[in-house]
């Protein structure tokens, strides 16, 4: 094949077809060009001669990652790799993902949103669309250079892991999210989107910062922010078509709950942290019956926090309870109890509640705090969604253990730093008989001679397989049963050993596996209610989800 040039520019550069292969991320192999690719693609003399294999690369990769000294910096290196060769990355974090996951996602993605600006790296990673851009959303689509998107992750910024509002630098969590997509998934990555609404910020320091990326003005809200909103939605379904799969990430809660409720039955959507979450969660319960010998229905649950994840969590549960049972779902509710900022959600709060709460507010006296919560109501399981770092004390777990032979502690707040309790205090304080989750990864803990496994109680179980589920069958709804069915999926493939380690998730290790059961779960209802738009349905749903699925390799 001849060596192309392209025309030479005012700079007076002239880019040959073998410097623009390298320069294209998903086509670039580095030191993994065979010679006769070198020959062919005009690659002769930009590369030395040396030759290695992707698993070299990833080799090389992993050494390179383990000697970087701080978090941020393996977060950096990481997303730097992702710039210069897409195939690497995606190689490495499939290969790798539990220790990698950590450097993409969170903890120390939550770090990187509060310093985004400051670490922006002149690379377009997603569509940044700010209030500025009213009335071109439609148009600004056309400047991505892929036009077949599947997948969009989108966030408006203002409830950052439980970092509160970071503005534009939220970005960071939608490019996290996609590419768990692909290495947890296979969700092909050019068929994703991340996109950062920029609507401005109400954090002092980001409009004081002379380096914000964003744009300096606080938050659009009422009627022009859902325009806003509606415009990037309708003009994404207009370019994409209406199975694009649309993920709400990290939205605050006045406005969350709002645009879930609206956009549910009308685009494909769904939101992680009400809905993904939720699944995550329902699914360490149910796998948690195989320890302590209460199903669903027989527990007691008090949520700590009663926001988005909260909510979520509680109306699932309260569902799966009215599948297991047949009783009336509002029947179901009265078995979950949820404090907030305020202390017990309950009836003489009515007045004051969010919507979103009004369904737990149960005819029970009003108590202040956790503890007298735990005492008062004596739950069976302990669910931490608060962002409230160490409210699971002693005192707490201790009780919780007097209570219960087993109880469930779960402490989903993100990232780490917000963890209502580690492990090693569950553990510690409960003598060993929690059944404990985390929302952020900690490693095993040696108790009493024992190696316990905390799982990672975190919608990246869940939203993946969701993902590759939408784009494998042109899902046109996502819907709370596929969120139930996700769970259940979910929790039936946490292996034995996981079990006898405490664990109520399976191995990161398995996660693709893992992404491909929840996926064929969902698609398949997907099929069943008319909600697919890939026909006729393939014979071997999993043989054709399967062969869709994304595999970097050069
Ligand atoms: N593990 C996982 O997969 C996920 C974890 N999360 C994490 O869960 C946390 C909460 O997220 P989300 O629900 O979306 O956030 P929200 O802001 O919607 O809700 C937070 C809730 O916590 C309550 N809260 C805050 N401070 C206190 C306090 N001092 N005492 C008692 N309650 C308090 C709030 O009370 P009030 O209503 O009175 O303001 C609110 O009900 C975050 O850290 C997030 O990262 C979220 C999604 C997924
Ligand atoms: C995990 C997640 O979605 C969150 O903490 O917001
Ligand atoms: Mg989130």
């Amino acid at each position: 094949m001849p060596t192309e040039t392209c025309s030479t520019s005012s700079s007076g550069f002239s880019g040959s077809m073998g410097y623009t292969t390298m320069k294209t991320p998903s086509l670039n192999k580095g030191l993994g060009f065979t010679y006769s690719e070198r020959d062919a693609l005009g690659l002769r003399g930009l590369l030395p001669p040396a030759k290695l294999t992707l698993e070299d690369q990833v080799e090389l990769t992993m050494q390179e990652l383990r000697r970087k000294s701080s978090a941020l910096d393996k977060y950096v290196f990481l997303q730097s790799l992702q710039d210069v060769n897409s195939t690497l990355y995606y190689a490495v974090l499939s290969r790798h993902t539990y220790e990698c996951m950590p450097f993409v996602y969170t903890p120390v993605v939550g770090e990187a949103c509060q310093k985004f600006s400051q670490l922006y790296r002149h690379t377009p990673q997603g569509l940044y669309l700010s209030i500025d851009d009213r009335g071109k959303l439609r148009s600004i689509l056309d400047n991505w250079p892929v036009q077949d998107i599947r997948a969009i992750v989108f966030t408006d910024g203002e409830r950052i892991l439980g970092l509160g509002d970071q503005g534009i630098d939220g970005m960071g969590i939608p490019v996290g999210k996609l590419a768990l997509y692909t290495a947890c998934a296979g969700v092909h990555p050019s068929h994703c989107l991340p996109v950062a609404l920029d609507v401005g910020t109400n954090t002092q320091d980001k409009l004081d910062d002379p380096f914000y990326i964003g744009l300096k003005r606080r938050r659009l809200t009422g009627r022009e922010y859902d325009a806003f909103v509606a415009e990037f939605i309708e003009a994404a379904v207009d370019k994409y078509g209406k199975s694009v799969m649309l993920q709400f990430e990290d939205f605050g809660n006045s406005n969350a709950f709002r645009l879930l409720h609206h956009w549910q039955e009308k685009v494909c959507c769904f939101n992680d942290d009400i809905q993904g979450t939720a699944a995550v969660a329902l699914a360490g319960v149910l796998g948690s019956t195989a320890l302590t010998g209460t199903a669903v229905e027989d527990h007691r649950f008090l949520f700590f926090g009663a926001g988005e994840a909260g909510a979520g969590i509680a109306e699932l549960i309260a569902y799966a309870i009215h599948v297991e049972t047949g009783k009336p779902v509002e029947e179901c509710r009265k078995q979950v109890f949820m404090l907030d900022s305020k202390g017990l959600v309950c009836k003489s709060r009515l007045h004051e509640l969010q919507h979103h709460k009004i369904n737990f507010a149960h005819d029970t006296e009003h108590v202040a705090d956790l503890l007298s919560a735990v005492k008062t109501l004596k739950p069976t399981a302990l669910v931490g969604v608060s962002t409230l770092p160490k409210s699971f004390n002693q005192a707490v777990i201790e009780e919780m253990s007097a209570n219960n032979e087993r109880p469930i502690i779960f402490a989903l707040s993100n990232p780490t730093s917000k963890a209502e309790c580690t492990p090693e205090e569950a553990y510690r304080w409960s003598n060993g008989a929690a059944v404990f989750a985390s929302g952020s990864p900690f490693e095993p803990v040696t108790f009493n001679g024992k190696t316990y496994v905390p799982g990672q109680g975190n919608n990246a179980y869940i939203f993946p397989g969701v993902g590759l589920a939408a784009v494998a069958c042109g899902a046109t709804r996502i819907t709370d049963l596929d969120m139930y069915i996700a769970a259940k999926a979910l929790a039936e493939a946490v292996p034995k050993d996981r079990l006898d380690a405490s664990c109520v998730y399976p191995h990161l290790r398995d996660i693709r596996d893992v992404s491909l059961k929840v996926a064929v779960a969902i698609a398949a209802n997907k099929y069943a209610t008319g909600q697919a738009s890939v026909l006729p349905k393939p014979v071997d749903l999993e043989a054709h989800i399967r062969s869709v699925m994304y595999e970097p390799s050069y």
